[in-house]
């Protein structure tokens, strides 16, 4: 379980968090969305503790946490599996893990090498198989992944699904609308430092008009639609494709209902 209760975060001047007040369940996937600079990753920070609040409290009912930078930190002139073997040293953690981890994130091929050798999707999953090693409660994790191949996507979403699974609480910034749709019981949106929404994918809707792009048979005319509109399209349609939650806010279509 995780709660914040009114935190705010300012340098200097400036309040880059403002009044961040939400708890979350254990098993419970979050979705954190919001434009650059709308205070993401200062959020996920604070909650790791790695920065402390301005004003305000934080609750975690555990504190088996791990952060998974965007960046991942890595040890350049250790192989993958020494990597994992030296910061499973440090974690009193047992080598079984690191099998599993190997497996779960299929690293199996790539033990041999370093850290320059490998992709960016592999370095992500290196970094993530390093930080649940551990066995942590609470994941937060910063765009996981943000510029990766699809296998890489597809074996983090996976990791992501299991987290749920086994009951963990996951927060992670993402940019992608299908992981949102697909992974997420909640989305929490930040607009300069303060919760827009925090709620159901399926509440958002409820709370925003929902639109759709549609392909006309004919013309292969796009058209940008209101969802209750569709049904009045008398034309054959080859395609119509849901417009997702971040597609929805960095189009401007902000209509609330
Ligand atoms: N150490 C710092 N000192 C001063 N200002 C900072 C510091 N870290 C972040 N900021 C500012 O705080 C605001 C929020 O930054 P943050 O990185 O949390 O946003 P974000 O939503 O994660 O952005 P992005 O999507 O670009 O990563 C930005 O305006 C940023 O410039």
């Amino acid at each position: 379980m995780i709660k914040l209760e009114n935190v705010g975060k300012r340098y200097g001047k400036s309040w880059v968090l403002e009044n961040i007040t939400f708890h979350t369940e254990e098993g419970n996937v979050i979705g954190i969305i919001g434009k650059n600079g709308s205070g993401k990753t200062t959020l996920l920070k604070i909650i790791s503790g790695i920065l402390k609040p301005t004003v305000g409290n934080v609750y975690l009912k555990s504190k088996l946490i791990s952060y998974i930078p965007e960046k991942p930190i890595l040890i350049p002139e250790l192989s993958l599996k020494e990597n994992l073997n030296y910061f499973a040293k440090m974690r009193n953690v047992e080598s079984k893990r690191i099998e599993d981890e190997i497996k779960f994130f299929r690293l199996e091929k790539h033990v041999l090498k370093k850290p320059s050798e490998l992709s960016k999707g592999l370095r992500q999953r290196l970094s993530m198989a390093i930080s649940l090693l551990i066995d942590p409660d609470i994941i937060l994790l910063d765009e996981p992944t943000s510029g990766l191949d699809a296998e890489s996507k597809k074996i983090i979403s996976n990791r992501i699904k299991k987290l749920k699974l086994n009951k963990k609480t996951v927060l992670y910034i993402t940019h992608e609308d299908e992981e949102v749709e697909s992974i997420c019981d909640k989305v929490l949106i930040l607009e300069e430092g303060e919760i827009k929404f925090f709620g159901t994918v399926e509440d958002f809707w409820r709370k925003y008009e929902r639109f759709v792009y549609v392909t006309f048979s004919q013309t292969k005319e796009i058209k940008l639609l209101k969802l209750e509109e569709l049904k009045n399209v008398k034309e054959d349609l080859l395609h119509v494709r849901s417009v997702g939650i971040r597609e929805f806010l960095s189009g401007g279509m902000v209509y609330e209902r």
